[in-house]
């Protein structure tokens, strides 16, 4: 067996932790071959609850799950790591708005970037699931100007797979028959899942449908509100497959691309496709030995610039918003 991977979880207590730590101890990022050292960050008052649940993943006695250590202090939790998945973040509260809840996962994600940026690995990679997501990993990399922007995401993966099963449905295509979609801007309600580029059995997605009314009344918004959709359904927001989806995410850019499809990922704009440079928004992107490229050439039509748009605008309010409060 090699070296263990450190991979950091904060949140670790909360619900997507506790379906994320199983898959991540028991192989499903790095494989049966490669152990991993779990570094779990919790506030002070959930350590207790973060002990069971150590308990239980000593209980299943992963082979490929080298170690644990649990803490609130992320100057410790993050020493040496290469993996930092950063679930735990601040729920809007009653009455809360948006600049509120801007302002409260700022105070989270500002110090954990500057410790990231003390502590962390040379080849840290962190991964932003917490809510707002995009912005929250904008203050954590505007926080940590000693790491490669590049090395700070976003997670849209879960909308990029709800994109997929949701096509895979209107067509009865496998889900593995569907390649290129994309995920555009914001993981909010703005976001613009695409099916100009997105192939079903090596055809356009839009073309074999041909119903641009289903295009923009049912399947954006199924996709764009599906988070919403399970809160309602579930009274709690989605968990086993944001878990999924970041295991996903981590997963690719360890691993890579397959030469005929790309991923969505939020990552730091360079301008691509009109994107204003430095926001965190979600692109097309492939990966090789670990670094992500943004598709280049896709041919943008009206609907879908204005789609992009309006998301990559929502962004920059964001950013806007965060730049005012001192946090990037
Ligand atoms: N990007 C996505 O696709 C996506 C999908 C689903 C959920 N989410 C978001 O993921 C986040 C976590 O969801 P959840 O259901 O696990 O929530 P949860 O409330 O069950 O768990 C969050 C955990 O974070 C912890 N936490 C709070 N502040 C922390 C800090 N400073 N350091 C470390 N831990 C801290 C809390 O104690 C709690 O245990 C939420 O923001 C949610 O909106 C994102
Ligand atoms: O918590 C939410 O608002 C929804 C969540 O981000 C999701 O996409 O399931």
């Amino acid at each position: 067996m090699s070296t263990p991977v450190k991979v950091a979880v904060t949140g670790a207590a909360g619900q997507i932790g506790y379906s994320l730590l199983f898959r991540i101890a028991s192989g499903s990022l790095f494989g049966p071959d490669t152990p991993v050292e779990l570094r779990l960050l919790e506030i002070t008052p959930a350590l207790k609850a973060l002990e069971g649940v150590v308990m239980e993943l000593d209980d299943c006695a992963f082979p490929t799950l080298a170690g644990v250590q649990i803490g609130d202090d992320p100057a410790k939790v993050f020493d040496g790591v290469n993996f930092a998945l950063l679930v735990g973040a601040r729920p809007r509260g009653p009455g809360m708005e948006r600049g509120d809840l801007l302002e409260a996962n700022g105070g989270i994600f500002a110090p954990q970037g500057k410790a990231l940026n003390d502590v962390a690995a040379d080849d840290i990679r962190v991964v932003v699931t917490g809510n707002p997501a995009n912005t929250n990993a904008l203050i954590a990399q505007s926080n940590a100007p000693d790491i490669p922007a590049s090395r700070f995401s976003a997670l849209t993966r879960l909308d990029h797979n709800r994109a997929i099963s949701q096509l895979a449905a209107k067509t009865g295509a496998p889900v593995t028959d569907i390649k290129k979609m994309t995920i555009w801007g914001n993981h909010s309600a703005t976001q613009y899942p695409d099916l100009f580029h997105a192939e079903v059995g090596g055809q356009i997605a839009a073309d074999l449908i041909n119903d641009q009314d289903w295009l923009e009344n049912t399947y954006i918004p199924t996709v764009a509100k599906r988070g919403a959709a399970i809160i309602d359904a579930r009274g709690a927001s989605s968990a086993a497959s944001a878990a999924s989806a970041t295991v996903d995410h981590a997963r690719t850019w360890a691993q890579g691309t397959p030469d005929d499809d790309w991923v969505s990922m939020a990552v730091k704009s360079d301008g691509s496709y009109g994107v204003a440079e430095g926001l965190i928004s979600s692109f097309p992107v492939t990966v090789k030995d670990g670094e992500w490229e943004i598709v280049q050439g896709l041919e943008i039509n009206e609907f879908s610039r204005g789609k992009i748009d309006a998301s990559v605008a929502e962004l920059a309010e964001e950013r806007d918003a965060v730049k005012g409060l001192g946090l990037i």
